[in-house]
């Protein structure tokens, strides 16, 4: 059976945090994206977040005007973010939820709940030739929602998994897994394209790699600190090479 090709988005955050730490220009975060992309990145992510703790707004519009590879514009449905997708125009738009004493992002968008409120921006975002993505968890529900609102895609967020796999608790790691895995299928039973991202490392990405289903991985934190240790060419590559050998598995 040959699968299709599951291509890796670099998110370049976490570079603006260590940039932000010294409140310079460098590292710079469109440096790190032009060199992900030349060691094999298939696109780039970053998350305008609206405290501004990375990304700002202006390596927003630098990533735009510099990379050659889809940007996916991670953002909170606000009227803010909304105007400053819909002027920059990336290729994608992913919706994630937004806390703002939350270390890192938690969980998926309530989808069910917000259906109301998410329905106008991911009908603007699609209508301007966005495509729209939801970051939501591997259920039923939100699934189900995702496809009546009309986005084209769903990221799965792997958070629960990925912490149950740090923390050594197997029982949690599988359950979380398994998740995974039936949400995948059904998301693409719903016709959902299907994307997964959140603390992925070598390990988890090779796994998961492995679930037919997934077309896209967006990975950020693991693949930046990794960098600090074998640069992020090798980074990127060994990535490449366990998203390889699990699909490899899969096929
Ligand atoms: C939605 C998501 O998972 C990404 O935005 C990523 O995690 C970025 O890092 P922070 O959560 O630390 O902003
Ligand atoms: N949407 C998830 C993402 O872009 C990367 O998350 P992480 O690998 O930085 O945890």
């Amino acid at each position: 059976m040959s699968l299709p090709a599951l291509r890796l988005g670099v998110n370049i955050d976490h570079v603006a945090t260590l940039r932000n730490a010294r409140g310079g220009a460098r590292p710079d975060p469109v440096r790190a994206a032009l060199q992900a992309i030349a060691a094999g990145a298939d696109g780039i992510t970053a998350h305008l977040r609206e405290d501004r703790r990375h990304i700002r707004d202006e390596d927003i519009r630098r990533l735009k005007a510099e990379i050659s590879k889809p940007l996916n514009f991670e953002m909170a449905t606000t009227d803010e973010m909304l105007a400053i997708a819909l002027a920059t125009q990336p290729h994608a738009a992913c919706l994630v939820p937004e806390k703002r004493t939350e270390r890192t992002t938690e969980g998926g968008l309530d989808v069910v709940g917000g259906y109301d409120h998410l329905a106008p921006a991911v009908e603007k975002l699609g209508a301007a030739g966005i495509r729209v993505s939801l970051f939501i968890e591997a259920d039923e529900a939100p699934l189900r929602a995702a496809a009546k609102l009309g986005a084209p895609v769903v990221e799965l967020h792997t958070g629960a998994w990925c912490d149950a796999v740090e923390h050594g608790d197997a029982a949690k790691a599988e359950a979380e897994f398994q998740r995974l895995v039936r949400g995948a299928a059904f998301g693409r039973s719903l016709g959902l394209e299907m994307h997964a991202g959140h603390g992925l490392d070598y390990d988890t990405a090779e796994r998961l790699a492995a679930v037919p289903e997934f077309v896209e991985f967006n990975i950020g934190h693991f693949l930046i600190g990794e960098a600090v240790f074998v640069g992020l060419d090798a980074a990127i590559g060994r990535m490449r090479a366990a998203m390889a050998a699990g699909r490899a598995r899969a096929a």
